[in-house]
């Protein structure tokens, strides 16, 4: 188990046994194309004791009751899409809303990135009926109006659709293997749009744009550059972002 990995089943154990009600931290939204490295930002800033991290329920979403939704996604997903974005916008609500005692959380996703990317990438590719779009919007509506999935910075590692799907390539996920390149660079309009461009759906949050096409050996020191304000010790200038 890798330590971020590690460091999430730990909150969650204490959370479960938690009484408390606690305010919500400071909340970091970490976003970006598939392979853009969030995993390795969130291990960055697993050194910081005031920082609870939230990694991606990507095995939550591998075996669902004994069901590999993702894969099953990946093989039919107009037969099965529908199923596994209503599994992940369950399993982002549950990040969104696990309470900590943490200063600052971490997220790797978000419901925002669910819905503004991926659900919005199957509609307009006929791959998720308008219904079944309709009802994860009503979800989408309630969870936002009436839950607490505030986000206070949205972290964008912006990268080049060829640079992520060589890291694919690479890394070899057996669910990945058949995602074409066409996928990879429409999600990253996707994420352009929403995020750079700001033109498709309001951002939740400001926004920090990191260059993510460096390599693992230098990224540290781009992270770097934006930690005050990543760990809430600096207030962002809004305007600049
Ligand atoms: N809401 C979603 N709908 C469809 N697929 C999703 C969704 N969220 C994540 N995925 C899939 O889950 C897998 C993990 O992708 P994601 O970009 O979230 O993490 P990652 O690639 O492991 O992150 P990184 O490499 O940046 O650390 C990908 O195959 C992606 O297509």
């Amino acid at each position: 188990m890798n330590s971020v990995k590690k460091l999430v089943s730990k909150m969650a154990n204490a959370v479960g046994s938690s009484k408390v009600d606690l305010t919500r931290p400071f909340t970091v939204i970490v976003e970006g194309n598939i392979g853009s490295g969030k995993t390795t930002f969130l291990n960055h800033f697993n050194k910081y004791d005031n920082v609870a991290m939230f990694a991606e329920p990507i095995e939550m979403w591998r075996n669902c009751n004994g069901y590999n939704l993702l894969d099953l996604m990946y093989k039919d997903t107009a037969k099965w899409s529908f199923t596994f974005q209503s599994y992940v916008q369950l399993t982002m609500l549950r990040q969104h809303t696990y309470k900590t005692s943490h200063p600052v959380k971490l997220m790797e996703r978000s419901i925002y990135s669910a819905r503004y990317c991926f659900v919005e990438k199957m509609a307009r590719d006929g791959l998720m009926p308008t219904p079944s779009v309709a009802v994860i919007d009503k979800w989408f509506k309630y969870i936002t109006e009436n839950e607490d999935v505030g986000v206070d910075l949205i972290v964008y590692l912006r990268t080049f659709p060829e640079v992520v799907y060589e890291r694919i390539l690479k890394r070899n996920r057996s669910e990945e293997r058949t995602v074409p390149f066409e996928y990879i660079k429409a999600l990253h309009v996707m994420h352009e749009d929403w995020l750079y461009n700001k033109k498709t759906h309001s951002c939740p949050a400001p926004v920090i744009v990191l260059d993510a096409n460096l390599d693992k050996s230098v990224i540290e020191e781009e992270y770097e550059k934006y930690e005050p304000h990543i760990l809430n010790k600096l207030p962002l200038q809004a305007q600049l972002f």
